[in-house]
């Protein structure tokens, strides 16, 4: 498989997200993510955002290496905190970050997709506004969004509002493995919610201000199977289907929550406002999907949503992920179908068990797994698929959420000691590859 067996179009890229790479501490406001890291027992050995990848000040560098892998395009967060003090007051300081790091990949010819929300809310919304638990959270996003459009939009053409909306709601209101922590199942509901609201009046604004640009959303979207041909496991697995995927799908598309999903949840009040779908379902310009692999499930009348996961007998990836790139195929043929929209892969990629030795990282597991996902991606679009992009997650080793810098996902390897970087030989391949060799 060739990159020129893609369309001429195809943008091939990476990904990070500012909590994850930035630090700089120093020069912004705390987020949720700031707190909750710094919150014992919340993160493995205590690992925290404060310095990371150091990239508030090295971007320059990491720019360089994306220009020497080859990529066409690099996706990064805005870390709001950063460039509105408290979440509320412009900070030239942190606008001007993003401004250079816009200017420097264009530079480069580095086409920049901006994701406006990647967790890191500013503390200051959780603690006296409440955060993604206030309707009028969506007012404030709207004008964080604003502000970055009418400061960037001459420039930045792609732009995805939310990151995985499933994970800020169910991760971090319902398990509460996420920040800030909660556990309160109709909680997460609310908040999926304001997510969902806060998305639509993003995109609202963007109409107005950037008109030549392009604006989508990402989730993870998982693969979802039954662990058996029993009716009631098929059903459970349906059932989990619309609730992470379809359930922040639906609504942007159609205007609704999945009918089932709705109905299965008796006691979770979703008293919803009459206009709040016109809200929601703003005509949006592409799905950003993130695909890590499936989930295998059965039923389980002892959860609140009647399902429980189910080991599945596939190699798995450090994070225990089933490594399934046939799940990445059928969720693009049935995306495309079913939403009728152009998508990218907005992340995909693996955490292995990276070793430094002698300046070089054998992965090649690794690079067996984007061979394979690409592989799913080409056949998607061989079958008609709109696929306009893949965003390798990560272009770095980051803070890896509850994770800490465990896990390393990315195709360059970082020393956290010297913040020295070093290309796996993944990144290696990958150059190869998008120079067609
Ligand atoms: N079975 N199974 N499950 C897959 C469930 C995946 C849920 N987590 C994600 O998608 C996060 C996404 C996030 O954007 C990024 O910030 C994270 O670093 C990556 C890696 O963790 C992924």
């Amino acid at each position: 498989m060739k990159r020129t067996d893609f369309p001429k179009e195809f943008k091939f890229g990476t990904a990070t997200a500012s909590y994850q790479i930035e630090g700089g501490i120093e020069d912004r406001s705390p987020s949720i993510w700031d707190e909750f890291s710094h919150t014992p027992g919340k993160t493995k050995n205590g690992d925290n955002g404060d310095v990371a990848c150091d990239h508030y000040h090295r971007y320059e560098e990491d720019i360089e290496i994306m220009k020497d892998i080859g990529v066409d395009a690099y996706r990064f967060s805005i870390s709001w905190p950063r460039v509105m003090t408290d979440g509320i007051k412009p900070n030239e300081k942190g606008i001007d970050f993003y401004q250079k790091l816009v200017d420097k990949l264009l530079e480069n010819n580095i086409t920049p997709f901006i994701t406006l929300y990647h967790w890191d809310l500013p503390l200051y919304l959780y603690k006296e506004k409440n955060g993604w638990l206030n309707p009028d959270i969506a007012n404030y996003f709207q004008d964080y969004a604003s502000l970055m459009f009418n400061k960037l939009g001459d420039r930045v053409k792609h732009w995805i509002t939310l990151n995985e909306p499933w994970c800020s709601a169910f991760l971090g209101y319902f398990v509460g493995e996420h920040a800030p922590g909660h556990k309160d199942f109709q909680e997460s509901f609310y908040v999926a919610h304001n997510l969902l609201r806060s998305h639509g009046k993003a995109v609202i604004a963007f109409r107005d201000i950037v008109k030549d640009g392009k604006i989508g959303i990402t989730n993870v979207v998982t693969k979802v199977e039954s662990l058996s041909n029993d009716e009631k496991d098929i059903q459970a697995a349906k059932l989990v289907d619309q609730y992470i995927n379809g359930w922040y799908h639906d609504p942007i598309v159609y205007g609704k929550y999945p009918e089932e999903a709705v109905n299965s949840l008796k006691n979770i009040k979703l008293d919803i406002p009459e206009n709040d779908f016109d809200i929601i379902s703003q005509t949006i310009d592409f799905f950003g999907v993130n695909y890590y692999s499936r989930q295998v499930i059965s039923y389980d009348e002892n959860h609140p949503l009647k399902f429980k996961h189910a080991e599945g007998p596939l190699p798995k990836t450090e994070m225990g992920w089933e490594i399934y790139p046939k799940g990445l195929y059928d969720k693009l043929v049935e995306f495309n179908n079913k939403y009728k929209l152009p998508l990218y892969i907005t992340e995909n990629g693996m955490a292995g068990p990276d070793k430094l030795e002698n300046e070089q990282i054998h992965d090649d597991y690794r690079i067996n797994y984007i061979k394979d996902h690409f592989k799913s991606t080409l056949d998607a679009i061989k079958d008609g698929v709109d696929l306009r992009g893949y965003f390798i997650w990560s272009l770095m080793d980051n803070f890896e959420w509850a994770h800490g810098y465990s896990k390393r996902f990315g195709l360059v390897y970082v020393d956290y000691n010297t913040q020295k970087r070093y290309l796996k030989d993944s990144a290696l391949w990958y150059k190869n590859f998008l120079l067609n060799k």
